[in-house]
């Protein structure tokens, strides 16, 4: 059993530390810029309901591309698998997450999966509503339900740094909608897309997150399944696949559980039938991925023997 105490993780946490001053905060959004490199934080959510955690732990950080695996978890269950699929493929790409490049190569201009970019905001395009408000509710309130925390806001100043300056991913959805993959305003859809990167968590919702993808979808205070067993299977499996973007690879390797990471420095790991883990920590490799918080999984990881292969 991993972890029995916070003075344990703390000096994994201390060990990893070291690693932050390789990294750097993402700036392609100026908001996130403000990030301090040096922070970094983890928890570990137990099925029993014990938390064990260590470093600035109160610190939020924005899910970003976390918030792709919650959104395909919601499409999923709205929509059901077959139609999801049918606008969003299955494969990793190997490319940075952000990439136009398959985009134009895969026939018929389907994205290649739901956690490049592309794929993510086909995806949010599937979120059912009449407006823009009422589709971020749902997710939102979805995220609240999942991290057991009724206090879960967004960063609007985050949000709208993203607005502002995404030309890529206005271009990825220009792209699409020329090829019916989506069809609703571009403006609306950056709006709930940038809206949902900047719901802002700690490494404690982080954890409590992934302890219920972990469980199949079963919370574990409440006893709730939030979500069917078979959405949860199907998102840890794109964890594995394309979770860390194109270093998914080399993290099954060196890690080896389900994880998604975002730009703004979170991890999310659901270590199957076991626990959440939540990590924050800003300072970014060249992938995108934080840096010290990779390092931080592969101790614990090691350490515990907690990789699936
Ligand atoms: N990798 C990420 O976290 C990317 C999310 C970010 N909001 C974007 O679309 O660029």
């Amino acid at each position: 059993m991993p972890c029995q105490s916070n003075e344990e993780l703390e000096s994994i946490l201390l060990e990893a530390k070291q690693y932050t001053s390789e990294g750097k905060v993402a700036d392609y959004i100026p908001a996130l810029s403000k990030a301090n490199p040096d922070d970094l934080s983890v928890a570990i959510f137990h099925p029993d309901g014990t938390c064990y955690s260590a470093g600035c732990i109160q610190e939020k950080i924005t899910l970003q591309s976390i918030s792709k695996v919650i959104t395909l978890a919601l499409a999923l269950m709205e929509s059901g698998e077959e139609y999801v699929f049918s606008k969003v493929g299955y494969e990793p790409t190997g490319d940075p997450f952000n990439s136009i490049v398959k985009l134009e190569m895969s026939n018929p201009s389907k994205p290649l999966n739901p956690m490049i970019n592309a794929g993510a905001l086909a995806v949010t395009h599937m979120i059912k509503g009449n407006s823009v408000e009422e589709r971020f509710r749902k997710i939102i309130d979805f995220v609240k339900r999942l991290s057991g925390n009724e206090e879960i806001s967004y960063s609007a100043e985050v949000a709208k740094s993203e607005f502002e300056t995404s030309h890529l991913n206005r271009a990825l959805c220009f792209f699409m909608k020329q090829h019916g993959i989506i069809n609703e305003d571009v403006e609306e859809l950056l709006d709930l897309y940038t809206k949902q990167c900047s719901i802002e968590v700690n490494c404690l919702d982080l954890a409590r997150i992934g302890i219920v993808f972990a469980l199949n979808g079963k919370e574990p205070i409440t006893n709730k399944q939030l979500m069917p067993a078979q959405v949860a299977r199907i998102c840890k499996t794109f964890m594995v696949t394309c979770g860390m973007y194109n270093a998914s690879g080399e993290f099954a390797v060196r890690v080896g559980i389900p994880a998604k990471s975002g730009v703004a420095g979170g991890i999310l790991g659901a270590v199957p039938n076991r626990f959440g883990i939540g990590i924050s920590g800003p300072a970014l490799d060249d992938k995108g991925n934080s840096v010290a918080g990779l390092k931080l999984l592969e101790i614990l990881a090691s350490k515990y023997e907690l990789s699936m292969f």
